[in-house]
């Protein structure tokens, strides 16, 4: 039988009895592995070989792990130095510099002490438990088992490490080839390689070789080196699906301040002055320029009529202060609803006619406690639908068909409060790995006092989504954090798919 010469010479260095790695041949035929893996196959195909494959997960020490494994621990080496010295509890700087800890090893040292029970660290000064024993510490044994090659210590111990960045875990596919009764059969006949050609080049094309030469068939299925291009961030991606989800339903695009006047972000929306959210404490305020130039001197006095006396026959206001100072004062906007307000005014694009849908995907500034589910800067997904007669109805189908787009089918709605809205409701989905509600969003019907300074004579329906939200839902994150900002896990990033 004659073979391509890679096929030929991978046949005759695979054996019947044992399965033979890929690696092995290639040693064995001076091959690459891509080569060898791609000649397996196609000798698979012919009927000479079985190649099985199995996925492995290895393990292999970081630079700083190998440095671990090699001089100890920091906290260990913590310990056995302040053991080592005749006080009790011992000056922190003496047992650092006996244990020969330098730059950030000390903090690694002192933030793993304690939390190993190797004893406290207090005012300056160490005390050692003498029960605790460093010789069996989990995370050193497991170095020096991945050191030494041998059986995987327990998922627990080597999460840890990796939180540590002292290893890397990577899955790999392993294969191995067996010659088949049918590949030893033809060994026994005689096999015979012939030459192919793997790329066709411009020396071939120029000298007319291209017509004899046998060209070897491509491999779709060997193993390649993983290379990490550039890609779009999760979270724009989702945007950029945001936006087109939103023009397909009939949308058109805001566009606005970051920096505005609180006068387009509270005020406007009939939300008094003397309003919690709008303290010093939750909103950025801008030092220079600290006001707005110009507002729109007729619906100042109506917005502020309406904060005083409220709307229609009936209405009631706030009998609180308004001030045209504070409304002139600039800060980061603490919601994009400040876009509504201004495109509603006739203000950014004119007079609005009935039926209009807008929407903007920008982000919003809130003085706000870090955590899993909340950032300083967030996108917010604004939208609003002006019509003749809108209900509640209208608003939840509007969501109902947003959010399918997503694959989100069970949204919930809880009746909530805003000034600027009746009724008001937030938005619930449900987190797909830990099963957790988690809010997404806040909705409504724009009430009288907002509608009618700005001279809206329809209703509005309107609403403020979270684009982190939606994008922990789709990719299953489960700390905004992993998306966005310095925490943020590069693996997820170079591996999040966003679904739709
Ligand atoms: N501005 C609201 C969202 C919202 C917009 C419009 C109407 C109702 C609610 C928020 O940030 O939570």
């Amino acid at each position: 039988m004659e073979l391509p010469h890679a096929q030929a010479a991978v046949l005759r260095a695979a054996s019947a009895e044992d399965a033979t790695p890929i690696d092995e041949l290639a040693a064995e035929t001076d091959l690459p592995p891509e080569t060898v893996t791609g000649a397996a196959f196609e000798l698979e195909e012919r009927g000479l070989v079985v190649v099985l494959s199995r996925e492995e997960e290895s393990t292999t020490l970081t630079e700083e792990g190998d440095e671990y494994a090699d001089r100890g621990l920091p906290e260990v080496r913590l310990y056995e130095a302040a053991r080592g010295l005749d006080a009790d509890p011992v000056p922190m700087g003496e047992a650092i510099g006996r244990a020969g800890l330098e730059g950030p090893e000390v903090d690694i040292a002192l933030s793993n002490y304690a939390r190993k029970g190797y004893g406290k660290i207090d005012s300056g000064t160490v005390t050692t438990d003498p029960d605790a024993v460093p010789d069996t510490d989990s995370e050193a044994m497991a170095l020096d088992a991945i050191t030494a090659g041998e059986a995987a210590p327990s998922d627990e111990v080597l999460d840890r490490l990796e939180r540590r960045g002292l290893i890397e875990r990577s899955e790999r596919t392993e294969r191995t080839v067996t010659l088949s009764d049918d590949g030893v059969t033809a060994l026994m006949e005689g096999v015979e390689s012939r030459e192919t050609v793997g790329q066709l080049t411009p020396e071939l094309l120029a000298s007319g070789e291209w017509r004899d030469v046998e060209f070897g068939a491509y491999n779709v299925e060997a193993d390649a080196e993983r290379v990490d291009g550039g890609r779009l961030h999760v979270l724009r991606e989702t945007g950029e699906r945001v936006k087109d989800v939103l023009v397909g339903m009939g949308f058109e695009e805001m566009d606005g301040p970051h920096a505005d006047a609180d006068f387009w972000i509270n005020d406007c929306l009939f939300m008094p002055q003397d309003h919690p959210a709008r303290t010093h404490w939750d909103r950025f305020a801008l030092e220079e320029p600290s006001e707005i130039d110009d507002l729109p001197e007729g619906l100042v006095s109506r917005v502020e009529r309406a904060h005083r006396e409220g709307v229609g026959p009936d209405g009631d206001g706030y009998h609180s202060p308004w001030d045209e100072g504070f409304a002139r004062a600039l800060a980061l906007r603490g919601h994009t609803t400040s876009l509504t307000t201004r495109y509603l005014s006739g203000t950014e694009i004119g007079e609005i006619d009935p039926p209009a849908r807008f929407f903007s995907v920008e982000k919003a500034y809130r003085n706000d406690t870090l955590d899993a589910t909340h950032l300083l800067e967030f996108f917010q997904i604004e939208g609003w639908v002006m019509a003749d007669s809108l209900s509640v109805r209208d608003l939840m189908g509007t969501f109902e068909e947003f959010y399918a787009q997503f694959g989100i089918t069970d949204i919930e709605f809880k009746p909530h409060y805003n000034p600027y809205t009746e009724p008001s409701f937030e938005l619930f989905g449900t987190h797909p790995t830990t099963g957790e509600l988690i809010e997404i969003g806040n909705s409504g019907l724009f009430r009288e006092e907002m509608l009618e300074p700005l001279g809206v004579e329809c209703d509005v329906m309107a609403w403020g989504l979270a684009l982190e939200r939606l994008a922990m839902l789709t990719t299953g994150a489960e700390d905004i954090r992993d998306l966005h900002g310095t925490l943020a896990d590069l693996d997820f990033l170079r591996n999040a798919e966003v679904s739709y």
